[in-house]
C-alpha cells in the first residue's frame, strides 16, 4: 500500500467504493443497506508518528513507503494530522534542529491530540537520556505550550503528566476521556464520536445487561453505560483498565464493574472454567446479559470468545478488519442474523474500513 495522497476531491468517490465493497463482502451473509458515515476530508487524525531523518545537519520528518520500505519519504506536512498537530510540526522540529541535546539520536516523534484542545508529542531517542535532556525538554514544552515526553530504550521521562483529557458533547452529555501516551486510543475524533451515537442508537431498547470485551479506555463504555441497568467491561491492557477506571469516576457513571480480563479469560470464566481471582466479588449469575459489546484488534474473535457470543441475543461488534468480521459473522450465521450495519470512515484515503454490525438473535 502506497503512501496515501490527500485529494479532499477524491475523498467522496473513494469512499463510496469502500462502502461498495463492504456490500459486495457481505452480501450473502444477509448485510441490510449500510449507513455510511463520513470523516472529515481533511486534519482528522489525532495520532500521528513520524521517523525523524538526519541529514546534511539537519532533521526531517519522515514517512516509509511499505512498497519501498528501505526509502524515506521526507515530509513537511501531513494533513491528515489534526490542524494544531500540523501547527506544532514545523516549530517542533526547527526547535529540536537547533538543540543538540534534543536532536542527538532523536529517532521518532509521535504526537497525540485531543479535540478539546491538548496536544502531546513523544520524543523517542537511540540514546539513553542524560539530565541534559529534562531541561532543554522543559523549555521546549514551554515554548510550544504542548507536554512533552521522552523516551529511550527502558527510559521514560514524564515532564508533567503521560495523558490528556479529551472531552465532548454526545446525545446532551460533556464527556470526558483521560487518554494514556502509548495506550490505544481511537485515531479518527470525528467518526468515533459517530461511531458512539451509531452503538448508543442500536443498544436503546436492547435493556437489561451489558456485557464488553475490549473496552479500552471505556470510549464506548462511558457513551452506553446509561442505557443498561449493570455493564460488564473488561479489557486486557493495565494502563487501558486504570484510564477506564479513571474515566467512570469522571463521568460519575457508576453501574460500571470494569475488570482486567483477556476475551479468553472472560470466556473461560463464562464457561465455567478455573476460577479467577480478579473476578472475585463478581457473580456472573446474577447479571442478566441482553447485550455483548465487541470492539477486538484486526484478528477478530477468537473460537472460544465466538462461542460466548452465540450465548447474547443481541450482538454490537465494531471491527477495523472487514475480513475477520465477515469470518466471525459467518461463525454465528446459524444462530445470528444482521439487524443493522454501518460503515465508518476512519481511515480515509487508505482501502481500511471501519465496520459496525448489530446481529440479533434469529
Ligand atoms: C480496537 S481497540 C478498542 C478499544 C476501545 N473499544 C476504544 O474504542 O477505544 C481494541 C482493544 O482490545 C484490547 N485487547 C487486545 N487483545 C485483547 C484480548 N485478547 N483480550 C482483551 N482485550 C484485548 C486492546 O488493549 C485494545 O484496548
Amino acid at each position: 500500500m502506497p503512501l496515501p495522497s490527500f485529494n479532499p476531491v477524491e475523498y467522496s468517490a473513494q469512499l463510496a467504493a469502500k462502502a461498495d465493497r463492504f456490500r459486495a463482502d457481505f452480501a450473502a451473509l444477509g448485510l441490510p443497506e449500510p449507513a455510511i458515515f463520513d470523516s472529515e476530508p481533511l486534519h482528522y487524525r489525532l495520532r500521528a508518528e513520524f521517523r525523524m531523518w538526519h541529514h546534511d545537519g539537519r532533521i526531517d520528518y519522515a514517512m516509509y513507503d511499505p512498497a519501498e520500505p528501505g526509502k524515506p519519504v521526507l515530509i513537511d506536512e501531513f494533513p491528515a494530522a489534526a490542524a494544531p498537530i500540523c501547527a506544532v510540526m514545523p516549530r517542533l522540529r526547527d526547535r529540536v534542529q537547533a538543540s543538540e541535546t534534543l536532536k542527538r539520536r532523536l529517532f521518532q516523534v509521535e504526537f497525540l491530540a485531543t479535540q478539546s484542545g491538548e496536544l502531546m508529542a513523544s520524543l523517542v531517542y537511540h540514546r539513553p537520556l542524560d539530565g541534559q535532556w529534562e531541561p532543554a525538554a522543559r523549555e521546549l514544552a514551554a515554548d510550544l505550550d504542548i507536554r512533552l515526553i521522552g523516551r529511550s530504550r527502558g527510559q521514560k521521562i514524564v515532564l508533567d503528566r503521560d495523558w490528556l483529557l479529551e472531552e465532548f458533547e454526545l446525545d446532551g452529555r460533556h464527556l470526558r476521556y483521560q487518554q494514556i501516551e502509548g495506550s490505544f486510543t481511537q485515531p479518527n475524533g470525528g467518526v468515533n464520536r459517530k461511531m458512539l451515537a451509531w452503538a448508543r442508537a442500536q443498544a436503546v431498547g436492547t435493556g437489561a445487561d451489558l456485557l464488553e470485551l475490549y473496552c479500552g479506555n471505556g470510549n464506548f463504555t462511558i457513551a452506553l453505560a446509561p442505557l443498561f441497568d449493570r455493564v460488564l467491561a473488561t479489557e486486557l491492557s493495565k494502563s487501558s483498565v486504570g484510564a477506564a477506571r479513571y474515566n467512570l469516576e469522571a463521568n460519575a457513571v457508576d453501574n460500571v464493574t470494569m475488570v482486567r480480563m483477556s476475551s479468553d479469560e472472560i470466556s473461560d470464566a463464562f464457561a465455567g472454567g478455573r476460577e479467577y481471582r480478579r473476578m472475585r466479588g463478581i457473580d456472573l449469575g446474577a447479571y442478566r446479559f441482553g447485550t455483548l459489546f465487541v470492539d477486538p484488534p484486526r484478528g477478530g474473535l477468537d473460537e472460544a470468545t465466538l462461542r460466548l457470543a452465540g450465548r447474547f441475543d443481541n450482538i454490537l461488534y465494531i471491527s477495523c478488519n472487514p475480513a475477520t468480521l465477515r469470518e466471525n459473522v459467518e461463525a454465528l450465521q446459524d444462530t445470528h442474523r444482521i439487524g443493522a450495519a454501518a460503515a465508518f470512515d476512519q481511515f480515509p484515503y487508505t482501502p481500511h474500513l471501519e465496520c459496525g454490525l448489530h446481529l440479533v438473535r434469529r
